[in-house]
């Protein structure tokens, strides 16, 4: 008890002082975690306000689309997690949110894409780094923004592409007053990256700047060691003709596919390039489309020739704005990934060289949808009761299709079984959206390239009249480089056709 001394009575009332600044510690604490949430919930909002005031065009940017995925993954763990931690009721709030935000798989995703653009259409690291892909601009990447490209191709053990950013991570580094990354850091992602693609000496330069920073660094102190005596080696063989200066070597790692004429042509032609020149440009015609069908008596289809072997047509205005907008609209909830036949196992699964979401549409789904087969039925010519349904597909960052038959080759003779209707004898192709850059279907073995024009439809036939397939129908569909693209395809069989494949079309074969 306390109150048999004044002496103790006293110590009761410094205790009572203490509560009182305990409290206001406490309030103290509080105040400064929920500026900290003030000032999240700041920064989210000036982003999503600016996103939100056209999503679509934010999103067509895939260096924007980065850095939305990075801060959810990335900079979500490192700067918000620890502050909602103390907070259960608003990080399981929160939480709930979660299925819709992008994750870890996003984030690999969408480097991987920046890199894939990056290869494709010949973008130097620093232009990216800028925001700038030809025409459309985003936001300019810190020097963190950049090592985290690094840091992923390393995973990858993608040496080439590791170089080239922690390059950008460094000279950004170097500029910036805001340090958004330690040098050093940077030093040691690429010196081992600039050793592994061949470049001894200067793997021993950045060691040495890594090592002025970071005196301790262990392990660059024995890389330093190892450096030394592969160079001491070296120079035992190559002691003559050495005149001081070696150049930094970084060869793309790609595998033999990757090095085939097809697919260089394929990513020469996705850039634009001409391939090979087109003996018959002159015959090619564009005309109204002779056709008695009375769907079109009142607006008959401008047709472009494009190749005549195989015989390669555009139709022009073949859908309205806003029935595309009613189609888009059906497929968006039925949007799954798309998938691909594996020859081998004869069995539908996901790749890496298809990359859209796709949904199949019914003439019973919409008005439209039977109104759009019907007028495709009557443009060709061609019966499309057994046809495929309609196949919305729409690319995402990067998305892409890298080349392939539509027909089923010999070998694949299961592969339509089940639809009982036989090969795929045409494709109707038609595009949905303008693509602002990038996003063309093209044909490596014929050099055509077709660049995505809202509202038309590329159509050609897939086999001769024999059933035989043509060859040199292979396609693709280049990596979306800023935009968004939709095309939605049209798959015509063989049978019903008997009778109907007019001689118009295709007349030589
Ligand atoms: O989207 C394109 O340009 C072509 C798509 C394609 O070839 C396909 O889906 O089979
Ligand atoms: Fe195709």
């Amino acid at each position: 008890e306390l109150f048999t001394s004044m002496a103790h009575m006293q110590r009761a009332l410094e205790a009572e002082r203490d509560i009182a600044e305990e409290i206001r510690q406490y309030i103290r604490a509080q105040e400064e975690k929920l500026k900290n949430l003030e000032r999240i919930a700041s920064e989210i909002d000036q982003h999503s306000a600016k996103a939100l005031e056209n999503p679509e065009y934010y999103l067509a940017n895939p260096v924007d689309a980065y850095l939305f995925v990075k801060y959810f993954t990335l900079d979500w763990d490192r700067d918000i997690d620890p502050v909602l931690k103390n907070n259960t009721d608003l990080g399981k709030k929160i939480e709930l949110h979660r299925q819709d935000l992008p994750t870890y798989e996003d984030l690999t995703g969408t480097v991987n894409a920046l890199l894939r653009l990056q290869d494709t259409y010949k973008l130097d690291t620093t232009s990216i780094a800028r925001g700038d892909l030809g025409g459309s601009s985003s936001s300019q990447l810190s020097a963190e923004e950049c090592f985290e490209i690094g840091r992923q191709s390393y995973k990858n053990e993608d040496f080439y592409h590791t170089v080239m950013w922690m390059q950008e991570a460094l000279d950004r580094n170097f500029i910036e007053t805001n340090q958004t990354i330690s040098r050093s850091l940077i030093l040691d992602y690429l010196t081992f990256s600039t050793y592994k693609q061949g470049n001894i000496l200067h793997a021993l330069v950045l060691t040495k700047e890594l090592l002025l920073l970071e005196p301790d660094h262990s392990r660059a102190q024995s890389n330093k060691r190892y450096y030394e005596k592969l160079l001491a080696e070296e120079e035992q063989v190559n002691r003559h003709g050495d005149d001081g200066t070696i150049p930094i070597q970084n060869k793309r790692q790609v595998d033999n596919y990757r090095n085939s004429e097809e697919f260089v042509t394929y990513e020469r032609l996705c850039r634009g390039e001409e391939t090979q020149e087109y003996k018959h440009k002159h015959k090619l015609v564009c005309r109204y489309r002779d056709n008695k069908n009375p769907l079109l008596l009142l607006q008959p289809v401008k047709e472009e020739e494009v190749y005549l072997d195989p015989w390669l047509v555009i139709f022009h205005d073949v859908i309205s704005d806003r029935e595309l907008n009613v189609i888009k609209q059906l497929a968006v909830p039925k949007l799954g990934r798309a998938t691909v036949h594996n020859v081998v196992t004869g069995k539908l699964e996901t790749a890496n060289y298809r990359i859209s979401k796709s949904a199949w549409l019914r003439s019973e789904d919409h008005p439209v949808i039977e109104r759009f087969n019907r007028r495709i039925q009557a443009i060709t010519g061609l019966d499309v009761e057994t046809a495929e349904e309609l196949q919305i597909a729409n690319y995402g960052i990067a998305g892409h299709y890298e080349p392939h038959f539509d027909f089923a080759r010999k070998e694949e003779k299961d592969a339509f079984r089940d639809l009982g209707t036989g090969n795929r004898i045409a494709t109707w192709l038609t595009y949905m959206t303008n693509v602002e850059a990038g996003g063309a279907t093209v044909f490596p073995y014929i050099g055509v390239k077709l660049f995505p024009i809202k509202g038309a439809a590329a159509f050609w036939y897939n086999l001769y009249r024999s059933g035989e397939g043509i060859y040199n129908t292979r396609h693709a569909a280049c990596p979306v480089l800023v935009g968004t693209k939709w095309v939605s395809n049209k798959w015509i069989h063989e049978r019903g056709q008997e009778f109907r494949r007019p001689c118009g079309l295709n007349a030589d074969e």
